[in-house]
């Protein structure tokens, strides 16, 4: 297979609006906090609060480290900043900062589900800082310092790695040091260099600067060979206006700007601010340049400005949406995870450079399937690919695995982890293979963007996934609707809605194309070729179905201004089921630590045997396309023939359909679903061939499915996908008439992926 290569403009795309939109649907912000332990009988309250609570409160005053057993303590970290150098774009302020700290605190949950909260601290003032975190010791696990600006951020790490007995980590110190040598390590073999003899500059005299600089010195990089620059040009020896920190990297050579001291050097590190490199100056770097332009959101230099000049570059930059991306998102979670998971008292230079070395380790490696579908690439070892992708799930385990080792082997850590595999063990428990199956999906999409027709395009929440889904690259909607649909979009924002596909059967090419096709189709079922016309004019949903049919698109969505069961006559009249399948539908409940599938949720009221089994072997493709092991339990009120039933048949029938045809997955049942999801419960049936809770639950008939589903997404606390519609010949999604515009991408962009085929 030959590679695709990304291309060198940016496929994330959104507009300013589509960015506020997204910080404020719902509940404003990111993040919220959701209890842990069941607050709903008086006596839950009693044990959670007082009296209960004193228990704990007394075991902690007698002996503290109990705190890490009693309170969330233990996987609790702060993000705290004063907003004085937020990303690249300055001291704009505490406040200001709240929006990218939120944001670290959902990527150390959603990488490494360590939970997290943010602190923004209203004050410039080193020492009301300090003392403001260090009085907050007793509530987390370790601190991460983020966006305070250089040099005062030094002074701030340094007495409260002082003074605290928790770990604290200036993220944009040590977490981008960190990275970057991990890509400096993989670069330089690439292009055959040995790291004493590179020379490098450093753009940027601040705190990623600065540290950065330290760890690849200490790595081997010679301190004749480094030259760094701020805003001012070079920090030579003598310069006046530079402080302690920058001075111990002053150089003693004669240049004096960022242009001069770029002849003939190797590698480029940019941690300043956006465009401060020029094509001009990258002309004259030495052969097969190394170039980090990470200043976000906007770089030093765009790769393709870069390459333009020197096609022979390897580029790197702070984003997601260019190859390599060298961003402290790949370390921070996985770090701060393995030093809490051994209580360490501190990050210490070991787990800095074991963390640096399993980084630039992994991206050596074969890389698994599911990252490589992600972004469309066989990604392996060379000049696009020096560093892993941020959600290469591999990450978690090997670096943080690696820290862990490095702190019990530097004796920082309070609880040494005894059984290494077992803790790898865990640690590829707490990811959830959904969110991460989402996540490809997504970027599977943007990687293959396919035609995705909506049907109900006049309404506002579809007009907003459809917005979301093209301006996401994901795809191109394709809408239908009125000749207003322009003004609508337009009103939601959008500048150019002429780009967008609006199909309108009123003055539609395609109409009497679609009047044939409808009419072939059904003219022996009882229609008159002038209810074909009726049909395509009056009804959105046979005209998005045609639509699909015609190839116009890959796939359809509609659900939102009828029932769901409307909905599917008419849908059904223009798509069959795929050859011999039985449609049906499954709801997906997403939680942080597991994920189960229930079928059929939506279409077929009293299931026989044979469509069960059918059921229930397309669910447990879904589920496997979806990054799980399926292990299918049929449900029923009885378990094993306990009670005795008079509808027990089918369920029992179902088993046995399986056992003849053997399928390639566990099942089991009848049984009920304390038993199929309690591993206690399954226990007593040492008989049962599961070999761990069921994760596939397959419903004995709607009554039952299509109440649990809806008492499940009303009630539950977890996330709930669908239902979504599998087995027809052509991918169409029903939605819910309650769905959000983003639980209308994810259809969208599971539809259009394939997985509900
Ligand atoms: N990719 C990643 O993972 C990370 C990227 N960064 C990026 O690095 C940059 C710096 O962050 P941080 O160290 O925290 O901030 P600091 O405020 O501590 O440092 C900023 C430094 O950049 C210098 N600078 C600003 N503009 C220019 C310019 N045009 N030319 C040369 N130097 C310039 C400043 O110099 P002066 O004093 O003269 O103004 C200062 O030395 C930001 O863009 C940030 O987004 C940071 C951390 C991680
Ligand atoms: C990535 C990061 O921490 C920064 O740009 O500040
Ligand atoms: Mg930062």
């Amino acid at each position: 297979m030959t590679d695709q290569r990304i291309p060198d403009e940016p496929s994330v795309q959104f507009s300013e609006r589509e960015a506020l939109l997204f910080h404020s649907e719902g509940r404003p912000g990111k993040i919220e906090i959701i209890a842990s332990k069941p607050m709903a009988t008086q006596r839950d309250l009693a044990l959670a609060y007082s009296p209960g609570v004193a228990v704990p409160v007394e075991a902690i005053a007698r002996d503290p480290a109990t705190a890490y057993d009693y309170t969330a303590k233990g996987n609790l970290v702060a993000v705290i900043s004063n907003g004085t150098a937020i990303l690249g774009l300055g001291n704009l302020g505490a406040l200001a900062s709240k929006p990218v700290m939120e944001g670290k605190a959902v990527l150390f949950k959603r990488f490494a589900d360590v939970d997290s909260i943010d602190i923004e601290l209203k004050t410039e003032d080193v020492n009301r800082f300090i003392d403001a975190v260090e009085l907050m010791e007793p509530s987390f696990g370790g601190i991460n310092l983020e966006d305070i600006k250089a040099p005062e951020c030094f002074i701030i790490e340094q007495t409260l790695r002082e003074r605290m007995n928790i770990p604290v980590f200036h993220d944009d110190q040590h977490g981008t040091a960190i990275i970057v040598a991990a890509g400096l390590i993989n670069a330089l073999l690439l292009t055959g260099r040995t790291i004493d003899q590179v020379k490098v500059v450093v753009n940027g005299a601040g705190a990623a600067a600065i540290a950065c600089t330290e760890l690849i010195k200490a790595l081997g990089v010679r301190h004749d060979n480094v030259v760094m620059c701020d805003r001012d040009g070079v920090i030579y020896q003598g310069r006046e206006d530079i402080n302690q920190w920058q001075s111990a990297h002053a150089t003693a050579s004669g240049v004096r700007s960022l242009k001069e001291a770029l002849v003939g050097a190797d590698v480029f590190l940019g941690l300043s601010a956006a465009g401060a490199l020029k094509g001009d100056m990258v002309i004259d770097m030495a052969p097969a340049p190394i170039i980090f332009a990470m200043a976000n959101p906007t770089p030093e230099i765009l790769p393709e400005e870069a390459k333009t000049v020197r096609p022979d570059a390897i580029v790197a930059t702070g984003r997601s949406d260019y190859p390599n991306q060298v961003n402290n998102v790949l370390g921070f979670p996985f770090i701060f995870r393995g030093a809490l998971d051994v209580r360490a008292r501190a990050i210490n230079d070991e787990m800095k450079i074991a963390a640096a070395n399993a980084i630039a380790e992994l991206a050596r490696e074969r890389v698994p399937e599911e990252v490589a579908v992600a972004y469309g690439v066989r990604h392996h070892f060379g000049p696009e690919y020096i560093i892993p992708a941020p959600f290469d799930p591999r990450l978690m385990e090997v670096v943080s695995t690696a820290v862990a080792k490095a702190a019990m082997d530097s004796g920082v850590a309070t609880k040494p982890i005894v059984d290494m595999d077992a803790y790898r063990a865990t640690l590829r428990a707490r990811l959830n293979p959904t969110t991460a199956v989402l996540t490809l999906a997504y970027e599977g999409a943007r990687a293959h963007p396919k035609r995705v027709i909506f049907a109900e395009g006049e309404e506002e929440v579809v007009l907003r996934a459809a917005i979301q889904f093209k301006e996401g690259g994901y795809g191109t909607p394709v809408l239908i609707g009125r000749d207003d649909v322009y003004d609508r979009l337009r009103a939601l924002g959008v500048d150019n809605p002429e780009e967008y596909e609006v199909h309108n059967s009123r003055h539609s090419p395609l109409v009497p194309r679609m009047v044939d096709f409808l009419y072939e189709r059904l003219q022996r079922r009882g229609f008159l070729r002038r209810d074909m016309e009726r049909l395509i004019n009056q009804d959105r949903n046979t005209f998005g179905a045609v639509l699909l049919q015609l190839g116009v698109g890959d796939a359809m969505i509609t659900g939102i201004t009828r029932t769901w069961a409307h909905s599917m006559r008419e849908v059904k009249r223009v798509v069959d089921p795929a050859p011999g399948r039985t449609p049906f539908g499954m709801h997906i409940l997403v939680g942080q630590s597991h994920t189960v599938f229930i079928a059929d949720t939506t279409v077929n009221e009293r299931p026989s045997p044979e469509e069960l089994a059918d059921i229930a072997i397309h669910s447990a493709e879904v589920a496997r396309r979806m990054g799980h092991d399926p292990r299918v339990a049929f449900l029923s009120y009885s378990t094993f023939g306990n009670p005795e039933g008079r509808f027990l048949e089918n369920v029992r029938n179902a088993v046995h359909v399986l056992d003849e045809r053997g399928v390639n997955f566990e099942y089991e049942g009848e049984m009920a679903p304390d038993v199929a999801l309690n591993p206690k419960q399954l226990k007593n049936y040492p008989f049962a061939r599961l070999s761990g809770p069921a994760n596939v639950l397959i419903m004995p008939g709607l009554q039952s499915a299509n109440i649990s589903a809806k008492l499940l997404r009303e009630l539950g606390g977890d996330d709930m996908i669908g239902p979504i519609l599998v087995g027809m010949e052509k991918p169409v999604q029903i939605a819910p008439m309650t769905s959000t515009a983003s639980e209308l991408v994810t259809l969208a962009v599971l539809a259009a992926g394939g997985i509900t085929r």
